[in-house]
């Protein structure tokens, strides 16, 4: 186990600069996803950590040592690639063994007939092959080990890149889009095995990834990079729940989360000329952005039972997608069509039933759900929406 911490880590390629001042405490133990778009440094981040690329400036400690002079072997941190990165006339074992051989046995060991030569050979080579077996053993591969990787599924294939990491008991495992060449299914399937293996190691694991639902489903933190820059580092339901800006929000779940252009205005915000009765503290005349998650939205049924939500807007339907037990609908405000809503509306017991969504229908804004951003992007803090002061 290990400590990671960063400390304004820059780096420039050319007059690019990749990494703007990145500062991040990874805790023992810990999973933590480092997401965002592509090329936002990700990859470049995680090769620094690893040595095998150096910072311009700033400062990496593991266990409160600095390491920023420690080649990548002394680092003692495993790196596993999306391209698996295996050599192709090794046999599984072999592959999964070459760490260790080219750790523990000096040069002329690795030559054929060096066993007549050196000292512990044998038994250095007994406790290697022990190894690969124990670690082929927790990650199911044992039956594979003497094929050659051009006889595996992407699947196994990456299960032996991960069982080559994992032979050398590094104290920190870096991984860099495990997943991206795997199909959907065995996505889930391999993401379920990582963070398994995770919690049986114990290790502390820095994950990159440009999906979010893998960052929001496998870590314990997310952190958010753009450009160079972190925007937010958290639990995955603090980014999803309480971003910290539009950025985060719209990077952070699926289907997008919905934003309005607003005006504050006396009675509350100004949405496309119907004013929502929301008490806040900025000033009037402020254009801003509110944002809700298509899940808090509610389809208001003509004539249902029970209480009328306290603000709808009227919207106009335009598709809607069945994934079988909810639908996404996408739709429009009636007067403003050019401001998109998503709705996500869950079926119910009977999927089979069909769900009739009218081609005009009104929306239940939940008070609590709403978010309020200005117009740099950044998210103005709560409690400044309320319905109830207003209400009052
Ligand atoms: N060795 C290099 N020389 C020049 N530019 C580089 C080099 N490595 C990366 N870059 C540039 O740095 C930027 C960040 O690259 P990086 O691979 O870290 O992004 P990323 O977030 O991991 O992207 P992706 O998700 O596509 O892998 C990109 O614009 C890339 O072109």
């Amino acid at each position: 186990m290990a400590r990671l911490t960063l400390t304004d880590i820059t780096k420039s390629f050319g007059d690019t600069q990749v990494l703007k001042g990145i500062s991040l405490d990874v805790h023992d133990g810990e999973f933590l996803s480092l997401v965002g778009a592509s090329g936002c440094g990700k990859s470049t981040l995680l090769r620094i950590i690893s040595g095998l690329e150096t910072a311009d400036t700033g400062r990496i400690e593991i266990d409160g040592v600095g390491v920023d002079e420690a080649a990548p072997k002394a680092r003692n941190v495993a790196l596993v690639f999306q391209d698996y990165a295996l050599y192709p006339h090794m046999s599984v074992a072999q592959n999964m063994a070459m760490p260790l051989v080219m750790g523990r046995l000096p040069m002329y060991a690795r030559l054929p007939g060096a066993r007549f030569l050196t000292p512990n050979h044998t038994s250095t080579r007994r406790e290697i092959t022990s190894k690969v077996e124990q670690v082929a053993e927790q990650l199911r591969i044992a039956h594979l080990l003497a094929r050659r990787p051009a006889a595996l599924s992407g699947g196994q294939r990456q299960r032996v890149a991960l069982g080559r990491a994992l032979v050398r008991d590094p104290s920190l495992f870096l991984m860099d889009e495990p997943l991206s060449n795997l199909d959907a299914k065995l996505r889930v399937e391999v993401r379920r095995e990582i963070v398994e293996l995770h919690r049986k190691s114990g290790l502390t694991f820095v994950y990159v990834t440009h999906d979010q639902v893998e960052a929001m489903t496998m870590s314990d933190r997310v952190a958010m990079l753009q450009e160079g820059r972190l925007l937010q580092v958290g639990a995955p339901s603090t980014l999803y729940g309480d971003p910290a800006s539009v950025d985060v929000a719209r990077f952070i779940g699926s289907p997008e989360v919905n934003l309005m252009p607003v005006r504050t205005v006396a009675g509350g915000l100004d949405l496309a000329g119907q004013v929502l009765p929301l008490a806040t503290r900025q000033p009037e005349g402020a254009t801003l952005f509110l944002g809700v998650r298509p899940e808090a939205l509610r389809l208001v049924e003509a004539g249902a039972a029970g209480a009328e939500p306290a603000t709808t807007l009227t919207v106009t339907r335009h598709s809607v997608e069945d994934l079988g037990g909810e639908l996404v609908v996408h739709a429009a405000l009636l007067h403003a069509p050019d401001i998109a809503l998503r709705l996500r509306v869950q079926k119910g017991s009977d999927a089979r039933a069909p769900l009739m969504v009218p081609s005009t229908f009104r929306v239940g804004v939940p008070e609590g759900a709403l978010m309020l951003f200005g117009a740099d992007g950044q998210r103005i803090s709560d409690p400044v929406l309320s319905l109830s002061e207003v209400m009052a």
